[in-house]
């Protein structure tokens, strides 16, 4: 009777932390109008967003576009979306890299799709569309970590700001051009921006437009580390070691770490405290904490 109730309350709890991850931003009752949007998307195609996991429970995952300096065409927003869908179901992943192919990051849209959808509705339900899926892959229970060569420009820079990290290659470079181009961020950049290097900084990299090198990425406080390779597998080789010190354990530790983390970032204190106490749940007991209990480690 009484396991029975505890692995009622245990079910419940991960069912809790689960739809917390999955929640979509916007629905209906906001104007959104999903499927009209994916219908428009599908129409521009090109490039493709690729995803490698690996059994270490890393997943290195490439924005594939390198004509377009790996813009962001409407069929790789789609395919975005259902790579956070496969993590999503990850169960063994840790970390996560996102990276750019060809020596370069990403970008931002392509501008020709975005030629194609001027009206105000349709760039609202576009970038509802990003919104939701920057967001779903912020709360990923894996570490993440933006490995950024050559470019990070407009909605390039707003991606690597839905990572938990960024790396930055010699002679890289983040840049939110969006006000050269009549815009501001909007796939969430400009709000996560904030929370990353606080609203005196996020306002002068906005309204400057200021290209931000890794001297001053790691001034701001916006990247971790400049990595010494400035070529494609030197610097993913790097990106992998960097994350490692983060992911060595069980997968049920690092991922519970990473969604205590979340809940703190995002909830307000009583919700996370208590966010924090279902997560802790899953772990006490669990074989990873019976497994320490037996050989009682000492933390020198
Ligand atoms: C969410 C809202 C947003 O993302 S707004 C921001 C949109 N992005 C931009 O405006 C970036 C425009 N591109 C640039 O500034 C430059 O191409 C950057 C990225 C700095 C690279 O310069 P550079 O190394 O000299 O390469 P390049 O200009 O010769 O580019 C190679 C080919 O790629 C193309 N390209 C580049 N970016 C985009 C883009 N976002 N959409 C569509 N095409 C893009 C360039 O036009 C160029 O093509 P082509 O060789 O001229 O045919």
């Amino acid at each position: 009777m009484a396991v029975s109730l505890c692995k009622k309350i245990f079910q419940t709890a991960k069912k809790r932390i689960i739809q917390q991850r999955r929640v979509s931003l916007y629905n209906v009752a906001h104007g959104y109008e999903e499927e009209l949007i994916k219908k428009k998307l599908q129409q521009f195609a090109g490039g493709s967003i690729n995803l490698s996991k690996e059994d270490n429970g890393i997943g290195i995952l490439t924005v594939n576009n390198p004509q377009l300096m790996n813009a962001f065409t409407g069929t790789m927003m789609l395919e975005l979306q259902e790579k956070v869908a496969e993590l999503e179901n990850w169960k063994d992943g840790k970390g996560l890299i996102i990276c750019g192919a060809g020596n370069t990051f990403c970008s931002g849209s392509d501008l020709n799709t975005v030629k194609a959808i001027p009206n105000s509705q349709d760039g609202m339900n576009m970038c509802m569309f990003m919104q939701n899926t920057l967001t779903r892959l912020m709360r990923l229970p894996l570490i993440s970590v933006a490995l950024i060569q050559g470019k990070a420009i407009g909605g390039g820079a707003e991606l690597t700001t839905a990572c938990d990290f960024r790396l930055m290659t010699p002679g890289s470079e983040i840049r939110f051009v969006h006000k050269h181009m009549g815009l501001v961020p909007g796939w969430g950049g400009g709000a996560r921006l904030v929370r990353i290097v606080g609203s005196g900084a996020a306002l002068r990299l906005l309204s400057g437009a200021l290209k931000v090198d890794p001297e001053r990425a790691l001034h701001l406080g916006l990247s971790e580390e400049t990595l010494l390779s400035p070529e494609e597998s030197g610097s993913l080789e790097e990106a992998r070691a960097w994350l490692s010190q983060y992911t060595e354990g069980p997968a049920s530790v690092i991922r519970a770490a990473k969604q205590v983390v979340t809940a703190g970032r995002e909830l307000p204190l009583e919700d996370a405290l208590r966010t924090e106490k279902d997560i802790f749940g899953t772990v006490w007991g669990g074989p990873a904490n019976l497994q320490a209990l037996v050989r009682r480690p000492k933390h020198k």
